[in-house]
């Protein structure tokens, strides 16, 4: 984490010392939540939809923070070490890209509608067999979320590999500009936020800001099976930085990084692919075709850092993947949960609707789908189209939870016959259903938005097991 003089970090952040502030005190970490206070921090106060952090500027500096920034405009500061700033976010970040810049750490910066979260994980298990790197934690791919995790990071990182969240045009610019990144993967063009952009162009558009915030001489590694990527690339407005790279992966042999085969086994997935002489097989702990597609960006990036075949093989079985990814959970009384319930689009649904309907099982292959949130108008016919794609011959039940979902289950009723579908939109009533049609012997898939907490009813089903 971040260590440096209060005189330094008032210059880094643009801020002024207050006239009590030592400028010599040491500084080590910043937070911006007054409850989590470690000693001698830096205090950064937020205002958001709830609180206004600058109201407990004061108690963080009595609970141990070294310092805490303060904005002008918020009248007066609290006694004690404070640097004084126009805007404590702008602050923030400031100090982050600053951060970031004098620890020449190489920056890979990864992005898409899906797979951000799961592809930094793999890019992190390759790199850090040869490399010290840093990741994102959990999901803080956002203005705030990554110049706290640039912050976090140690001085000696070589290698900082950042998720790059957005919902609209402009948010994937700023957080490259404060990136710059030298290597940017865009995993694929989904439905996600669509609402906010309005179609899967504005989306791609919004993407390809990655690309614009490159390094000159950067390496933008994208997804060489969705056109709408080389359609905006190909666009007056796009402004590719200078000298920038590229390099494709996908499923189709026209990629620069593709599979030359794929097999499903219970442990995850085998593919073979060229990674840098010749045709070699990996085993991905990880089930899914998706994941596939994730790992191959995951590889482009492992190559432009030399990493080694022997490192790769080490890495995949190194890997640890940030939880409710399709996370396959094999509980004590033998039944299987597939929680991916950290968040749904339609593109995820089917890839996780794919996994379900793949694995071979003694009992029943159930689907627990909720809400897909933040799809725009379009939003029932997205679901009427997932109840579409479930395949009667490969699914047994299915279960929705919410008020969209039941355009999922009105279509699904079509093939499967209303006495396989049930939609609910009360938690205990589904968690009481589930308990009583499932069996140990079942697999079951829990897959809806954030907004729906749809883990709640997999961890509601889980105990009913360890109960019975
Ligand atoms: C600002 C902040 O961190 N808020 C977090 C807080 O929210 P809460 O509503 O409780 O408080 P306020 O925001 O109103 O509080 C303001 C500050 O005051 C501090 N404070 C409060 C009380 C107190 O006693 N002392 C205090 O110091 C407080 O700490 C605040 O700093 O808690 C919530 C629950 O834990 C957090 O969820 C909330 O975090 C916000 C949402 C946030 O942006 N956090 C980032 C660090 C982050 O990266 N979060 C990611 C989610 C990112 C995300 O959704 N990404 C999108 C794509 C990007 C969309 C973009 N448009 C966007 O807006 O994000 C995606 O699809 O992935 C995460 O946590 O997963
Ligand atoms: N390449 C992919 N194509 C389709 N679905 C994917 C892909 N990669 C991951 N998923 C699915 O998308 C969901 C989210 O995965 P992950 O968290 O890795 O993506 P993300 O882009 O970080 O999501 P978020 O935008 O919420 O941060 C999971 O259900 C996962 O199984
Ligand atoms: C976490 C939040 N930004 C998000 O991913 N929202 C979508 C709609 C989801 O919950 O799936």
């Amino acid at each position: 984490m971040i260590t440096r003089t209060l005189q330094k970090i008032a210059d880094m952040c643009g801020g002024t010392l207050g006239s009590a502030a030592d400028p010599e005190l040491e500084i080590s970490g910043v937070i911006t939540d007054s409850r989590k206070i470690t000693s001698g921090c830096l205090f950064v106060p937020l205002a958001g939809d709830h609180f206004d952090g600058h109201d407990y500027s004061a108690a963080a500096l009595t609970a141990g923070a070294g310092a805490t920034l303060w904005q002008r405009d918020k009248g007066a500061a609290p006694e004690g070490a404070v640097i004084l700033v126009e805007d404590t976010l702008a602050a923030l970040q400031r100090m982050a890209a600053a951060y970031l810049s004098e620890t020449g750490a190489q920056v890979v910066g990864i992005t898409g509608s899906n797979g951000k979260t799961t592809t930094k994980d793999i890019v992190t298990s390759l790199l850090e067999g040869q490399y010290k790197v840093h990741k994102t934690q959990g999901n803080f791919n956002n203005h705030i979320g990554l110049p706290l995790t640039v912050l976090s990071m140690s001085e000696d990182t070589e290698i900082a590999v950042l998720e790059m969240g957005m919902s609209a045009r402009g948010e994937i610019a700023l957080l490259a500009s404060l990136a710059a990144p030298d290597v940017a993967v865009i995993t694929n063009i989904g439905e996600s936020h669509l609402l906010q952009l309005g179609s899967r162009k504005e989306i791609a558009r919004a993407k390809l800001e990655i690309a614009e915030g490159l390094k000159p001489g950067g390496l933008l590694i994208y997804n060489g099976d969705e056109p709408l990527l080389a359609e905006v690339m190909a666009e007056a407005a796009f402004q590719a930085p200078e000298g920038m790279q590229s390099v494709r992966f996908g499923f189709a042999a026209d990629n620069d990084v593709y599979p030359t085969g794929m097999m499903t086994h219970i442990g995850g997935m085998t593919f073979t692919t060229v990674y840098v002489a010749e045709e070699r097989a990996f085993t991905l702990p990880l089930p899914g075709r998706h994941n596939v597609s994730n790992a191959l960006a995951a590889f482009a990036v492992a190559r432009h850092y030399g990493v080694s075949e022997a490192n790769i093989e080490e890495g995949l079985k190194r890997l640890k993947l940030t939880g409710m990814r399709i996370e396959v959970i094999v509980t004590a009384s033998g039944l299987t949960l597939l929680n991916d319930a950290y968040n749904a689009s339609p593109t995820s649904m089917k890839a996780a609707i794919d996994v379900l309907q793949s694995m071979k099982t003694d009992g029943k292959r159930v689907a627990v789908l909720g809400d897909m949130l933040e799809l725009g108008p379009e939003e029932a016919d997205f679901h009427r189209e997932i109840g579409g794609y479930l395949d009667p011959a490969l699914t047994d039940l299915v279960f929705t939870y919410g008020p969209l979902s039941a355009f999922l289950a009105e279509a699904a009723v079509k093939s499967f016959g209303p006495e396989r579908v049930s939609a609910f939109t009360d938690k205990a009533e589904l968690s009481a259903a589930l308990n009583s049609q499932c069996s140990s012997k079942d697999i079951v898939l829990f897959k809806a938005s954030r907004g729906m907490r749809l883990e709640e009813t997999l961890n509601s089903l889980n105990e009913h097991f360890k109960q019975t």
